[in-house]
């Protein structure tokens, strides 16, 4: 009886000695980890170890924006599409007067949109300025051909060429 309550006695010390070891060597090395990488990844880490209310808000976030960025694509592609001419302009921008009263001039009717008067105008010029590297405005498609901005429609004008790209409709 003494015997088997010394057996029990000493199985319940070296679990708990062993589970006390497993402890102190565990617990260092995770510790050790977590801090190489926060030391490595400093900045990243800190944003997510904030916690889940910023990264599922910055990933609710990045939805957004990369939803209103896939509807400025298929806007600005569907007006460039549907259009002989498309003009991508800003109501106060000399430029864009500039090219709006040579198209007018010619008798010729084009597609406006005013960038600074629709909700998501910076999205569609920022896919504008991917799609064709030209930043600014006005943007002119004639044929769904990009021509550039407004001087290169009136060094087209002078040319000659903008006549015989008006004439070809698509
Ligand atoms: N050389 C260009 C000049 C165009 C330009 O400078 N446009 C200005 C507006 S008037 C612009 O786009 N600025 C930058 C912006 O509005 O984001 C052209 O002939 O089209």
């Amino acid at each position: 009886m003494v015997s088997r309550r010394r057996v029990l006695l000493l199985f319940s010390f070296v679990s708990l000695a062993l589970i006390l070891a497993s402890l102190a060597v565990l617990r260092p090395s995770v510790y050790r980890s977590t801090l190489r990488s926060a030391l490595s990844h400093n900045s990243t880490r800190l944003k997510f170890n904030s916690s889940r209310p910023i990264s599922s808000s910055a990933a609710s976030l990045f939805n957004q924006s990369s939803t209103a960025k896939m509807s400025a694509k298929s806007s600005v592609e569907s007006l460039i599409a549907e259009n002989h001419i498309a003009v991508f302009s800003k109501s106060y921008c000399p430029y864009c007067k500039k090219t709006k009263d040579l198209l007018a001039s010619l008798g010729e009717k084009y597609a406006v949109v005013e960038l600074d008067q629709i909700e998501d105008g910076s999205d569609w010029q920022a896919y504008l300025g991917d799609k064709t590297g030209q930043r600014t405005v006005p943007s002119v498609f004639i044929n769904q051909q990009h021509i550039g901005g407004n001087s290169d429609l009136q060094a087209k004008h002078a040319s000659g060429e903008l006549k015989k790209l008006l004439g070809a409709k698509m």
